[in-house]
């Protein structure tokens, strides 16, 4: 659990401010950090944050997949996704250009989306997370990781577990057309983009992790529990482990 102290935070927890917000490149991200350090402090969680990446194409069944590791394991469910488009819909300064992106089928800046992520990280109670659709670029992995390893003040901290939903294009474009969520960039036009850019910016991640031994590969074809059954065990492992 992230740890809330009262007071005015220690020089420790100014100096991982700080730094992180050297790191993300945004004066902003100091100024909420010292508005939170007035109001109650996020200090460093007690518990090592527990990280999995859920990677996979576009309608590959991510988000159905989170909802059940939710259910069973009690994991936070982070999607980058949701994240994005809570910002647009909140009609913040970063709102118009997120727009365009995700209508484009591109990728947001790192920037934005890690300190989204980062965010709701450290209002989190948990310290299991599932971060759903991200990174989807090498830039995005590289930004992440830097900041779990000054949260965790060690060089090369890396997630503990990355899923990958294999599903073939033409499944993923079906389950896509039929999602039904009012998603702009639910359309053939922009799912085609973005299967182009699934292929040239997110695999290089995915076959990253797959050289570090990371990846959990799952056949994402067939019904939800079906691909379910493959997912469990690969968090039912780590629980007696822990
Ligand atoms: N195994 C499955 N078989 C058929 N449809 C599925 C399956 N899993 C998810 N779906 C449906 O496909 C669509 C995309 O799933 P979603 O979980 O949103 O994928 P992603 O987050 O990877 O884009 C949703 O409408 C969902 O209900
Ligand atoms: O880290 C991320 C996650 C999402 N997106 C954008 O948000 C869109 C929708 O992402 P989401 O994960 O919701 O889509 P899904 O794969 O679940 O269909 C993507 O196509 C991108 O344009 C992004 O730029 N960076
Ligand atoms: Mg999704």
């Amino acid at each position: 659990m992230w740890r809330r102290v009262a007071s005015l935070s220690s020089s420790i927890s100014s100096s991982f401010l700080a730094q992180t917000a050297s790191r993300l490149n945004t004066w902003e991200s100091l100024t909420t950090g010292i508005a939170q350090q007035a109001k109650g402090v996020i200090a460093p969680k007690e518990k090592t944050p527990f990280i999995t990446f859920v990677l996979g194409g576009p309608g590959s069944g991510k988000g159905t997949q989170c909802i059940k590791i939710v259910e069973t394991f009690g994991f936070a469910h982070l999607s980058a996704g949701d994240l994005l488009r809570r910002e647009i819909a909140s009609k913040s300064a970063d709102g118009a250009m997120i727009l365009n992106t995700i209508k484009e089928g591109k990728i947001v800046p790192s920037q934005v989306t890690v300190k989204l992520i980062q965010k709701e990280m450290e209002l989190s109670d948990n310290h299991k997370f599932l971060i759903d659709g991200f990174p989807r670029t090498e830039e995005n992995r590289v930004s992440f990781e830097q900041i779990l390893s000054e949260w965790q003040s060690q060089i090369g901290v890396e997630p503990n577990v990355v899923l990958f939903f294999d599903c073939p294009e033409e499944e993923m474009v079906k389950r896509v057309l039929n999602r039904n969520e009012g998603r702009v960039d639910d359309n053939l036009e922009t799912i085609k983009k973005r299967l182009t850019v699934f292929q040239a910016l997110s695999l290089p991640v995915i076959n990253y992790y797959s050289e570090k031994g990371k990846l959990y590969t799952i056949k994402a074809i067939g019904t939800e529990d079906e691909i379910f059954e493959q997912v469990r065990p690969i968090f039912a492992a780590f629980e007696t482990v822990g």
